[in-house]
């Protein structure tokens, strides 16, 4: 049965490649739960894992248990005997395949960093008795949670023979605070129909010692963490301390943000179903608007400090004047402001529809409320309700611009579907790229990677280490060629002065994230990975 072939870096690896950091030198020998700092800094936190090759080739790669553990034995994966999978010519990804985070390249470029592909290999770390498995679900709802839950329960037991999955309830606190419950693929048949999550949520309460005691008590060996950057934060911190008491259990992080914001991945999942449920709430507003004389649609979606749920739902839509977004600072009055662009737009067609991303306009609500900044229990900043205020300043403030009909705001109507977007089961697509996480971080987990996040760059899933996609968030460029096309679509304002533009050129002239940088990824679009390949 077993082989101990594998060391930290995978064993076949291109011995081109040369390894930068000291793990392999310097791991720890004995077996289990030892306290290992092979890769640990002076601060406590994992070092990176880079790997160079030739012509500028880097891998960024994720830890692997036996980096701390390398007498692990190996298994043969199960699914080489499964009907379903062993008909796949080539079902095993090749332990050399890595994913590049860039693929418009020039003649001249370096081959720039790249990422391990996921995907099942053929040997795997855990014996499929010997697995007991968890979920937890951290943050706000998004669509798709439940469908991600189910995949992990059904994929983990059809391809892998796992009978041991244990839910977490109620978010991170859950793990010292809550009673577990035990996840089949039977009871976890009909959830993704639902919206929510069936394990609960919650923010703030990461105690990281009190949950990797739990972990270590109840025996669990995988812990499947699903969660936004905060939840990816808190994933990162219970793998260092795993890796720091030295335990065998992978920790895989599967990102979960409706409001896009994760840096490096394509897409988050849910995104696409709360852009279309927006549609909805959209076509209200402008029904609204239009029925009446200078009628104003406003409709706030989320979006706390990423707009682009705001700017997607706006391109869908074309019912939309103004989408304003926390990326683009705008201000009301004066000339290129917003009431003058409302006036005009009001007397060329007589009603108007806004969609105003939560997080905009924060700093313009905070002077004129003149409020104190509140923290949620995670220590996210508690925003201000720009709908509320929009559409109070548009009533009160906009009904005295002089050549404004009286009749003018008579009647505004806020929208507010934030969180209608969010409550919803995910859509058809979103079903099938919740699947392919599921199992994605599923194939991680047994091959033995651990302190990953998983997710699709350039269509491709790959593992990507924690520190790469919670150091930035992915935010809308507004000087790139998707918010250009917004606003050439809607006819507003940039609000900008010219000034402003080249200094934010400027800033994004060094090396931004995957999805900073336009070039990468559908011009900052956002590309469709609702049916990639694992
Ligand atoms: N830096 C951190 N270190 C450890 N844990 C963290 C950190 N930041 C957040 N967490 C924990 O992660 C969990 C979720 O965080 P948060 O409420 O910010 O949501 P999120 O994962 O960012 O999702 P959302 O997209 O809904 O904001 C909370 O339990 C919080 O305590
Ligand atoms: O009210 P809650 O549950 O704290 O969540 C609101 C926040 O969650 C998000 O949806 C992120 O998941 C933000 O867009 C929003 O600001
Ligand atoms: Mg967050």
């Amino acid at each position: 049965m077993g082989s101990s072939s594998a060391s930290g870096l995978n064993p076949q690896i291109d011995p081109n490649l040369v390894l930068k950091s000291s793990l392999s030198a310097s791991a720890v020998k004995a077996p289990v739960r030892v306290p290992s700092p092979a890769r640990m800094g002076f601060d406590g936190k994992s070092q990176p894992k880079i790997v160079e090759g030739e012509r500028g080739y880097v891998l960024e790669d994720v830890p692997h248990l036996t980096d701390y553990l390398p007498d692990l034995p190996t298994h043969p994966n199960p699914l080489q005997d499964n009907p379903a999978y062993s008909v796949v010519k080539q079902y095993f990804v090749n332990v050399d395949d890595t994913v590049a985070q860039k693929i418009v390249v020039h003649k001249s470029s370096p081959r720039g960093t790249h990422f391990r592909r996921s995907g099942p290999r053929q040997k795997v770390y855990f014996e499929s008795d010997e697995v007991h498995a968890c979920i937890v679900t951290c943050g706000g709802l998004c669509p798709g949670l439940n469908t991600v839950i189910r995949e992990i329960v059904c994929g983990l037991h059809h391809m892998y023979g796992v009978n041991s999955v244990l839910g977490i309830q109620g978010g991170y606190k859950g793990f010292y605070a809550r009673n577990t419950i035990n996840l089949t693929p039977k009871s976890v048949n009909d959830i993704h129909k639902r919206g929510g999550t069936i394990l609960g949520t919650s923010r703030g309460g990461h105690d990281t010692a009190k949950i990797v005691d739990s972990i270590e008590d109840r025996g669990i060996n995988q812990v499947y963490i699903i969660g936004g950057d905060g939840t990816q934060k808190g994933a990162s911190v219970i793998y260092e301390e795993i890796e720091r008491r030295g335990l065998k259990v992978a920790v895989a992080g599967i990102p979960k943000t409706i409001d896009n914001d994760i840096a490096v991945i394509d897409k988050s999942f849910g995104f696409d179903s709360a852009v279309e449920e927006a549609q909805r709430a959209i076509n209200a507003a402008h029904v609204e608007a239009e029925s009446v004389e200078n009628g104003v649609g406003v409709v706030k979606l989320m979006g706390r400090y990423s707009g682009f749920i705001a700017m997607y739902a706006t391109l869908a839509s074309r019912d939309v004047d103004c989408c304003l977004i926390p990326e683009s600072p705008f201000y009301l009055e004066g000339h290129g402001g917003l009431f003058e662009y409302m006036e005009k737009r009001l007397k060329e067609q007589g009603h108007m529809v806004l969609v105003v991303a939560e997080g905009a306009g924060q700093d313009l609500i905070a002077e004129s409320l003149r409020s104190m900044s509140v923290e949620d229990p995670s220590g996210n900043k508690l925003l201000l309700d720009v709908g509320l205020w929009l559409s109070e300043k548009i009533r009160v403030d906009l009904a005295n611009f002089p050549i404004v009909a009286v009749s003018f705001c008579k009647k505004t109507e806020d929208a507010n579907p934030t969180y209608m977007i969010r409550a919803i089961p995910s859509n058809a697509s979103d079903n099938v790229y919740c699947t392919l996480l599921a199992h994605s971080a599923i194939h991680g987990a047994m091959a033995g990677y651990t302190g990953f996040t998983t997710g699709p760059v350039n269509g491709r899933h790959a593992y990507i280490p924690f520190h790469r996609i919670t150091e930035t968030q992915n935010k809308v460029v507004i000087t790139d060629r998707m918010w250009a096309r917004l606003l050439s679509s809607t006819n507003q304002p940039s609000f900008l002065n010219s000034h402003i533009i080249e200094e934010s050129k400027k800033e994004e002239e060094s090396p931004p994230t995957q999805l900073l940088d336009g070039e990468n990824c559908m011009e900052n679009g956002v590309v469709d990975a609702s049916l990639p390949e694992l």
